[in-house]
Formats: C-alpha cells, sequence, structure tokens
C-alpha cells in the first residue's frame, strides 16, 4: 500500500475553557427535552465567503442571537430556511467536559433522532448546491458520513469518504492534520477522484479546521477543485475558517 504523509499547518488558537461550567463532574445537563442539556447561545448564520461574494451581509436584528442577511431570505424557495435553521439549532446536544474536561461537545446525534430537523438539514445543503455542478461530495470519517452521502445522492453527485487511517483497503493519500484535542490523519483512496472534478467537503462541525484543511489537501493533489466546504456546525472562535485555504465555508449554526 502505498501511503504519502504531509502536516497540515498548526491551528492559530487552540480550544479554551468556557468561563463557567456548571456541572464538572456530569456531563449532561438538563434541556427543553427531558434528556437533553440546554443549548448554549447557539447563532444561527448562513454566513460564508461565498455568501459575500453574492450580497452583502447585514443583520436585521431580530434577536441578539439570530444574525440574518438578505442573502439568506433568497437562498430557500419560500423564504422558510430560517425558522429550518432555528429549529435544527434546538436539535444539537451540548454536553460539557466531552471527551475530556473543557471541552463542550456538540453532539448531533440529538439531530438525527428528529425526523424533520434531520431532513430539513439535508435540503438546506441540498438547496445551495443542487446546481453548482459538484461531481464529488467528500465526507470526513465519521460524521461527514451522515451529512455527505445523503447530499450527494440528491445532487447526483458520487460520494467519496475520507477515512482514519488503516481504514481503507486500497491504495491511499494521507494528510495528518492538528485536533482540538488531539492529532489526527486523513486517507482518500487513489483514483477516487478524478483531474478537474469539482468537489463538496461535508462534516458535521468546524472547530480549528485542520480537518476541512487536511480535505481539501487531499481533493487538491488528487487534482480536483474544491468548490466549497459545508458543515452544519462552526465554532467560529476557533478560526477554523482561516484555514482552509481561502475555500468558502457554508454553515448552518454557530456555536460560542
Ligand atoms: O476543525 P477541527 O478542529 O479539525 O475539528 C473538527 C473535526 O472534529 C470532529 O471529528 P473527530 O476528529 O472528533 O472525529 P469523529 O467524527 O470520528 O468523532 C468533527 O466531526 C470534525 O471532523
Ligand atoms: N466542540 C466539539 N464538539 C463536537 N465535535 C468537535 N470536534 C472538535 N471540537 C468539537
Amino acid at each position: 500500500m502505498l501511503s504519502l504523509s504531509f502536516l497540515c499547518s498548526e491551528p492559530p488558537s487552540l480550544y479554551k475553557p468556557p468561563q463557567s461550567i456548571s456541572d464538572s463532574s456530569s456531563r449532561v445537563s438538563t434541556h427543553p427535552f427531558p434528556f437533553l442539556p440546554p443549548p448554549q447561545s447557539l447563532r444561527v448564520t448562513s454566513a460564508s465567503p461565498a455568501n459575500k461574494l453574492k450580497t452583502p451581509r447585514k443583520p436585521i436584528g431580530l434577536s441578539p442571537f439570530l444574525h440574518y442577511s438578505a442573502s439568506d431570505f433568497t437562498m430557500s424557495a419560500c423564504n422558510g430556511e430560517n425558522p429550518r435553521i432555528d429549529d435544527i439549532k434546538t436539535k444539537i446536544r451540548v454536553v460539557p467536559n466531552f471527551p475530556k474536561p473543557g471541552i463542550m461537545f456538540q453532539d448531533i446525534t440529538t439531530l438525527l433522532l428528529d425526523p424533520k430537523a434531520f431532513k430539513d438539514t439535508i435540503d438546506l445543503f441540498v438547496e445551495r448546491y443542487k446546481d453548482k455542478n459538484i461531481s464529488v461530495v467528500a465526507g470526513i470519517e465519521a460524521r461527514g458520513f451522515i451529512f455527505g452521502p445523503p447530499i450527494a445522492l440528491a445532487i447526483g453527485a458520487k460520494f467519496v469518504p475520507l477515512r482514519k487511517p488503516r481504514k481503507l483497503p486500497g491504495e491511499v493519500i494521507s494528510e495528518e492534520y492538528v485536533l482540538e484535542y488531539g492529532r489526527d490523519c486523513l486517507e482518500m483512496h487513489v483514483g477516487a477522484v478524478e483531474r478537474s472534478e469539482r468537489a463538496l467537503v461535508v462534516d458535521d462541525l468546524v472547530a480549528t479546521g485542520g480537518t476541512l484543511c487536511a480535505a481539501i489537501n487531499l481533493l487538491e493533489r488528487a487534482g480536483a477543485e474544491v468548490v466549497e466546504c459545508a458543515c452544519v456546525i462552526e465554532l467560529p472562535d476557533l478560526k477554523g475558517r482561516e484555514r482552509l485555504k481561502g475555500k468558502p465555508l457554508y454553515i448552518l449554526v454557530e456555536a460560542h
């Protein structure tokens, strides 16, 4: 097996612990759902470099936590996008101190329990990418495998899994990267992507941006053009979008 390994650049700043965590011994607290903790101050946004190219972003002040722009309202055929995003953000559980102390873990498994919110999530991405001539959706293990395939099927693109080391059986290229809580590596099958293909990278969350950076590097080394990266959640305080080599990032929800 041929394995070429490259190391992504260090993140500009790693995770800063939250100012107060009420329950440091337990990972789960209370929530509107009996079994879920309360949502953090999640801010809803569809801002991305791609949007900025189309329409200047102008918050219209619906709420201190909801930042909409004119372009947000034009991205959906019936202007129903923001209620959908509002609902999606309430379905994401925040688990303090997982997988280690100080991390506020954004848990999308609770979003998956709600078929409407899960479908709305996929639909929002499909509406954005269906006419963008994308031939490859590259999903990042593991949670990018949940959102990537339904998007790929809906827009008529192939799905390419970007996997953790030693999971793919064929010849691979590899990229190492630095995480919010450790180091890791992504691999892609040689031949899965052809030169000049237009690729979308999908994951559940961008934190430091190291994972997306590694994914972009893999696709570009194969000769593909990375059109955009798409995630459900961004942790903007970690400035991950600054590590994406100038590629646009589209997200549904910001978490602080
Ligand atoms: O922007 P970054 O700092 O690179 O972090 C984001 C990545 O971290 C999480 O995956 P994780 O590595 O925890 O793996 P998992 O999906 O297999 O749990 C998340 O699903 C992203 O892939
Ligand atoms: N805070 C977080 N929640 C969920 N996944 C993550 N990956 C990196 N940071 C994360």
